[in-house]
């Protein structure tokens, strides 16, 4: 399972904020997005769910062109958890989760005993299986972040999208976000996410898209993408690239000049 994108341009009202984009991920691989605020991350996640129409170029999904897949069949390879401050679900919890078997469900729409105990055994996979009947609106941050890759996990897709899921969480709420986008990954699944900490790519280690606005990119591996010139370039400030070794490991990390005014 793929999704290759070839000399995309991407933008609104026909208006091109990104011509010539190509990418291509496979199922298994991580993808982190990065790039400054307005840079078009979100407008390239809106294309690639087929939101957004494309204005030129092709985004294939196992060859298939997105033009010619439906709605129904596209929530079968791609799940999308946005953001979690936009998801106003007062729901129980196991009812938020089993929304993400629509696209499985039948003629009568009504979920069957196998589609709730799929969002059972979700929740149990992410180990949250306790919040099953809370109310999602009385979750905190990360509980609902968790809630919502259980909800994407049920749509039994071969990629997730996920926008900015580590934004308003605690340091260790992230770090157990990150976790199980590793895990889903092992499990061959997908993963493409937006981030605004380069650290979090570097620590996922998969492929890395650097947008710099006006049109300008870079996609590789993170080696190749994560420098400190690259980095610099794309976020208009002095960032340095650390070494240390934890665990006999050699690890890298971020560290933003910080100028006194
Ligand atoms: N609905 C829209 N119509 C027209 N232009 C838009 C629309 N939404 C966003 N834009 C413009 O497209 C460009 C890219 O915006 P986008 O939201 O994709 O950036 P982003 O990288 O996701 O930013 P951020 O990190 O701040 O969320 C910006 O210049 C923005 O003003």
């Amino acid at each position: 399972m793929k999704i290759n994108v070839e000399n995309l341009a991407y933008g609104y009202n026909n208006k091109a904020i990104m011509k010539n984009f190509n990418l291509e991920i496979n199922s298994g691989e991580i993808l982190s997005l990065l790039g400054p605020n307005g840079a078009g991350k979100t407008t390239l996640f809106k294309s690639l769910l087929g939101i957004l129409p494309t204005i030129n170029g092709e985004i294939k999904y196992d060859n298939k062109n997105i033009k010619n897949i439906s709605k129904q069949e596209l929530a079968k390879f791609i799940a999308y958890v946005p953001q979690i401050h936009n998801t106003p679900f007062a729901f129980q919890v196991i009812d938020v989760v089993l929304m993400g078997r629509t696209a499985h469900l039948g003629a009568f729409g009504n979920p069957t005993k196998i589609d709730i105990e799929k969002a059972y055994n979700a929740l149990e996979e992410l180990q949250i299986s306790s919040l099953a009947e809370k109310i999602f609106t009385e979750l905190s941050g990360g509980e609902r972040q968790m809630v919502m890759i259980a909800r994407a996990l049920v749509q039994e897709p071969k990629f997730i999208m996920l926008d900015e899921p580590t934004s308003s969480l605690d340091f260790g709420n992230q770090v157990k976000v990150l976790e199980q986008l590793l895990k889903l990954s092992k499990n061959d699944i997908g993963i493409v996410m937006t981030t605004h900490t380069p650290d979090h790519a570097i620590l996922l280690s998969g492929k890395v898209v650097l947008l710099y606005g006006h049109g300008n990119y870079l996609f590789g591996t993170t080696e190749e993408v994560i420098t400190e010139n690259k980095l610099s370039k794309a976020y208009g400030v002095e960032i340095k690239l650390l070494e240390n070794f934890v665990k006999e490991e050699r690890i890298k990390y971020c560290y933003p000049i910080i100028n006194t005014i």
